[in-house]
């Protein structure tokens, strides 16, 4: 499996950030792992036209409907037509903000799959989770709950993002993610069987440039999802530098 470095922009970037798209691929278009950056939809179009054949471009939510009366929705077959490659599904400021449920995300994944896009499922506790000791309970609820039957594992992605840890500079012990990426990789596989093996799980939460080495060297980390440190190109590319070392 090739790992992959995922950079969600999230409500983040107007034209004028276009620019550090271009100097992520003109740095990173020979690169040995898969670089992807989810720009907001407004830049989709125009990323992918700038991202060339070097860097992947996402969206960073999709509805679960083709077609049809949902205001500012915007459907995979949509994002597909824009130059998307690959859709963040289930994150958990969708789920917070949106009321999303694993029962959403599970239809948006099968929408995802139908329009041919690769999509990243996300999954993570809360502080009040992990603090009850609930966190293994939960990700292995919200997998069963988030990804459809009948999948093969190379046509998505799992990004653990524990919720505290997100924009915050908190980041679980090398250990804590260990754990839970072991617990993924076991809960894959038994639904799965052996092509959960191409699964690229990701973590996701405060990954820097000065701890994304340590991360990547941990068991069952294929990669990372990361949010503020992809907005500038020269911290991105320092983590996508870290991967490829890995
Ligand atoms: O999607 C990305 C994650 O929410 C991580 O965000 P962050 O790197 O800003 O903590």
């Amino acid at each position: 499996m090739r790992k992959l470095a995922a950079g969600n922009w999230k409500m983040n970037g107007t034209s004028a950030e276009l620019s550090e798209l271009d100097a992520l691929a003109k740095v990173h278009a020979e690169s040995s792992v898969d670089v992807l950056i989810c720009p907001p939809a407004t830049l989709l179009s125009r990323a992918a036209d700038r991202a060339g054949n070097s860097i992947f471009v996402g969206g960073q939510d999709c509805h679960a409907a083709k077609s049809g009366a949902h205001t500012g929705d915007i459907s995979a077959d949509m994002l597909k037509d824009a130059g998307a490659t690959h859709v963040i599904l289930g994150h958990s400021e969708r789920r917070t903000d949106h009321g999303e449920t694993d029962a959403t995300v599970r239809v948006k994944t099968v929408a995802a799959l139908g329009a041919g896009l690769l999509p990243l499922v996300c999954v993570g506790e809360t502080e009040s989770e992990r603090d009850a000791g609930d966190t293994l309970d939960v990700i292995r609820s919200q997998l069963a709950g988030s990804l459809p039957d009948d999948l093969n594992g190379a046509d998505f992605v799992v990004a653990y993002e524990p919720v505290w840890a997100i924009g915050t500079g908190r980041v679980p012990t090398l250990y804590q993610i260990a754990e839970v990426h072991e617990l993924m990789r076991a809960e894959l596989t038994g639904r799965f069987g052996s092509s959960a093996n191409e699964t690229p799980l990701l973590y996701g939460g405060s990954v820097k440039p000065g701890n994304a080495a340590e991360i990547f060297a941990t068991s069952n980390v294929d990669g990372a999802l990361v949010g503020g440190a992809s907005l500038k190109a020269s911290d991105f590319g320092a983590i996508i530098q870290a991967l490829e070392a890995a």
